[in-house]
C-alpha cells in the first residue's frame, strides 16, 4: 500500500512513519498548498486546511490513502489555544477528520499572534531556536517537553486511521 502526506514538516513525517512502524507501507511526503492562510486562526480554517492537504497529497502521488495535518490557534473562553487537525482521504473519495489536544498559550505570546505574527517565528524566539515547528513544537515548549508535535500529530494519525479501519473492518452495521 502507499501511503501519501502533504508535508515535507518532520514532525509530521514521523508522525505518519510510526503510525505504519509494523506495517508493510511506503509513506511518500510531498510539499503542497493547505489552501488557507499561514496562520489558520479557528477549528475552522485549521481543519480546511487539513483536508486540502490530504486531498493535494493523494492528487500528487495516486497513493491509496492521504494524510493532511495543518497546525493552527483558535479562540476559546480560555484564552487563545493552540488547535490541530488532521484529515484523511481515499482514493474513492472519502474524508475522515479529526482533532488534536488543545492547549492555551501564555497570553503575551497570544498577543502577539493577535497583532499578526506567525506561531513558528513566535516560538522560534520564545525558545531561541527557528526550527522549533520541526521539532518539538509549540505544544512540545509548553508542555515542558511532555507532549512533542510528533506525539500529538501520531494521536491525530491514530484517530484517523483508526476511524479508516473501523469502517472496513468486518464489525461494521
Ligand atoms: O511545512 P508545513 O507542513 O506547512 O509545517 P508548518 O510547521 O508550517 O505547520 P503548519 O503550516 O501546519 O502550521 C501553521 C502555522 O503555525 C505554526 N505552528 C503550528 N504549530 C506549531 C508548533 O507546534 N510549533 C511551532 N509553530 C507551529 C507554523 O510555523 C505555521 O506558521
Ligand atoms: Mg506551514
Amino acid at each position: 500500500m502507499k501511503v501519501a502526506i502533504g508535508t515535507k514538516n518532520p514532525a509530521k513525517v514521523h508522525a505518519i512513519q510510526e503510525l505504519f512502524i509494523k506495517d508493510k507501507v511506503i509513506i511518500e511526503s510531498v510539499e503542497v498548498e493547505s489552501g488557507v492562510s499561514a496562520q489558520p486562526f479557528s477549528d475552522e480554517e485549521t481543519a480546511e486546511g487539513a483536508v486540502n492537504r490530504a486531498k493535494a497529497a493523494l492528487h500528487q502521488t495516486k497513493a491509496q490513502l492521504a494524510f493532511g495535518l495543518e497546525g493552527g490557534v483558535t479562540e476559546t473562553d480560555g484564552g487563545l489555544m493552540l488547535c490541530n487537525w488532521g484529515a484523511l482521504v481515499t482514493e474513492d473519495e472519502q474524508v475522515w477528520l479529526a482533532s488534536g489536544a488543545k492547549i492555551a498559550l501564555p497570553f503575551d505570546l497570544a498577543e502577539q499572534l493577535r497583532r499578526g505574527l506567525e506561531l513558528g517565528e513566535v516560538m522560534g524566539d520564545y525558545a531561541n531556536d527557528i526550527d522549533v515547528s520541526k521539532k518539538e513544537g509549540a505544544i512540545g515548549i509548553l508542555t515542558g517537553g511532555r507532549i512533542s508535535r510528533k506525539k500529538m500529530f501520531l494521536h491525530i494519525a491514530e484517530l484517523l486511521y483508526g476511524q479508516y479501519l473501523f469502517q472496513h473492518s468486518q464489525w461494521k452495521h
